[in-house]
């Protein structure tokens, strides 16, 4: 599904209108109609319940009038406040705001200070509030009268319910510009934008629900994009049918460089998260001393034991045991739990120059990257990166802080200066290509904040990779699978309690229920 910015959403609010001779007015009537519903589910059918309905001046605020109106017809309790002059009230927001008038629904104006006591009350007395203060149009940091409104419609605990994007949220970069709504539900209208999708925004939606407002498929065909989500749609077009007739040798052999004394649980997890992802044979190389554990741990792994020498790195002979490996697989992935030593240097070096399958960088293989980041760009094949905001800060140079802020930017430009697909991990993951696309996944929740889950990401991406999946569909499909593993692992167990070992326990059904869709769908 394609994730717009601000200016993206105008231009094709403007060819449905044009080219596609929808006058705005259907599409606002659409959208209010849609929202009502989402009232409604909301009122429970108790008709006693208040809602009050906050209105810009713009056409957000026409969409609130439109919501108005139903609910108004339907012998809810409603109140409008406009906030602002209404006198700017224009075109198809004000028909919406004349025919409400016309009817006779209760109008209140808040321009200022004053008009704050009787608002109050009514907020008080309200059970929904429904905010259409701001959409796509925000384009300055809210100041005066529109941030006292949002300040006590925060601060009141009522359902609320935001149209298209809460207000305050900048549709084009997910920023609070001022100060912004915190919804219970969003009901944005035919597409996401990227405000809707992108941390900090992501706390301010609530649910979040993509509702259309019938802008001609072929219109958004056409349309530019910031971004792609990726949904459930889009991997039956990346996960393939296993052939009856298939073998091992089909589904790949994957290599992975993982662990080291004290730290085998991430070799562990990322293992067993790819073998549940249907790699065809995987290998774990690991420091020779903890083979024994390893083996009795990964019942179905191959191992390849390497010799870690005692004192001088330039001593390690072992690295070759690993290279031998490296020249059978058709996948790589280091990182998860290697340690941060000078042996892990001298194999990321070695395998950055030598690897001629795709390669899987993550965790400490990311924490030594820095001394050697030019080698990315002379990787005989592709890497795929999956740092998280703390390790891309070592990458970059920059600080979680600005990472956090400018999440896309920041990978898109990394993906685009060294030529490698980017996995910016945290809530809402942002992937980027070498050619600048962006993809972004909402499955997830906090209760993958915990030891060990970027290490059955590894996995995951490492087994699609070994079964041939190209490298952003693998990339695409990896996160996807892996947060909706964590989903259905917190409804279990919760997602207090949660660890890593839950989510690998449920990547195969996962899987398996796509692929099946597939099949019924093929
Ligand atoms: N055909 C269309 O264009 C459609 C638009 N729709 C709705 O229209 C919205 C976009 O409408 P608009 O472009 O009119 O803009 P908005 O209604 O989002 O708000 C912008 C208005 O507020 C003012 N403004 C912006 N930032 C401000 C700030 N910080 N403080 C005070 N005033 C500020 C602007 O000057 C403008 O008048 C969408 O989010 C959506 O809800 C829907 O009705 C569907 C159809
Ligand atoms: N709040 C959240 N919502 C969705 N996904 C999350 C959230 N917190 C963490 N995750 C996911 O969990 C994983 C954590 O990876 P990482 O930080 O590398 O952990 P570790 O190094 O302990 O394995 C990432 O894939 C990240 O996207
Ligand atoms: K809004």
């Amino acid at each position: 599904m394609k994730v717009l910015d601000n200016q993206q959403m105008r231009l094709l609010d403007r060819i449905t209108t044009k080219e596609y001779k929808i006058p705005g007015l259907i599409l606002m009537e659409n959208a209010g109609m849609n929202t009502t519903v989402e009232v409604m589910k909301a009122l429970n059918e108790d008709y006693r319940k208040k809602v009050i309905i906050i209105c810009g001046t713009g056409n957000n605020g026409g969409d609130g009038f439109a919501v108005a109106r139903h609910l108004y017809n339907k012998d809810v309790q409603v109140k409008v406040y406009i906030v602002g002059d209404e006198k700017s009230i224009q075109n198809d927001a004000k028909v919406n705001f004349e025919a409400i008038q016309a009817m006779r629904v209760s109008i209140g104006v808040l321009k200022d200070e004053n008009d704050m006591i009787d608002f109050n009350l009514d907020l008080m007395k309200s059970d929904i509030v429904v905010d259409a203060i701001f959409g796509t149009g925000l384009n300055k940091p809210v100041k005066g009268i529109a941030n006292e409104v949002i300040g006590v419609v925060n601060k009141v605990k009522r359902k609320i319910i935001s149209v298209d994007i809460p207000s305050g949220i900048s549709g084009d970069t997910g920023k609070v510009l001022g100060s912004a709504i915190r919804a219970t539900k969003t009901v944005a209208y035919q597409l996401p934008k990227i405000g809707n999708l992108t941390a900090p925004a992501i706390e301010y939606n609530g649910e979040l629900l993509i509702c259309p407002i019938g802008i001609p498929q072929e219109a958004i065909s056409k349309s530019q994009y910031e971004a792609k989500l990726i949904t459930e749609k889009t991997l039956k077009d990346i996960l393939p049918i296993r052939g009856l007739n298939s073998h091992k040798g089909n589904y790949g052999r994957a290599l992975m460089i993982a662990g080291s004394r004290g730290m085998t649980g991430a070799a562990i997890l990322a293992s067993k998260a790819a073998l549940r992802s249907g790699v065809g044979m995987l290998h774990l190389a690991i420091p020779e001393e903890l083979n024994d554990i390893l083996e009795t741990q990964l019942t179905e792994v191959m191992t390849v034991p390497f010799q870690v020498p005692k004192g001088n790195a330039k001593e390690f002979t072992g690295v070759e045991d690993i290279m031998g490996s490296l020249q059978r697989s058709n996948v790589v992935a280091l990182g998860p739990g290697l340690g941060r030593s000078k042996e892990t240097e001298v194999i990321v070096e070695r395998v950055l120059r030598e690897a001629k399958c795709p390669v899987i960088l993550d965790a400490d293989a990311l924490n030594v990257l820095p001394k050697m980041l030019k080698l990315l760009k002379k990787v005989k094949s592709r890497c795929i990166l999956t740092p998280h905001p703390g390790e891309m800060a070592k990458l970059t140079g920059l600080s979680i802080p600005e990472i956090n802020e400018n999440r896309i930017k920041v990978a898109k430009d990394f993906s685009r200066k060294y030529g490698v697909i980017v996995v910016l991990k945290g809530a809402s993951t942002v992937i980027t290509d070498e050619e600048g696309h962006v993809y972004l996944n909402t499955t997830g929740n906090p209760g993958m904040a915990t030891a060990g889950s970027g290490d059955v990401l590894t996995g995951i991406i490492t087994a699609l990779v070994g079964q041939k999946i190209n490298l952003i569909g693998a990339a695409m499909a990896g996160v996807y699978i892996h947060g909706r593993s964590g989903d259905e692992a917190a409804k279990i167990t919760g997602e207090y309690g949660m660890i890593a070992s839950d989510m690998v326990r449920e990547v195969p059904r996962i899987i398996t229920e796509i692929v099946n869709k597939k099949k019924a769908f093929d």
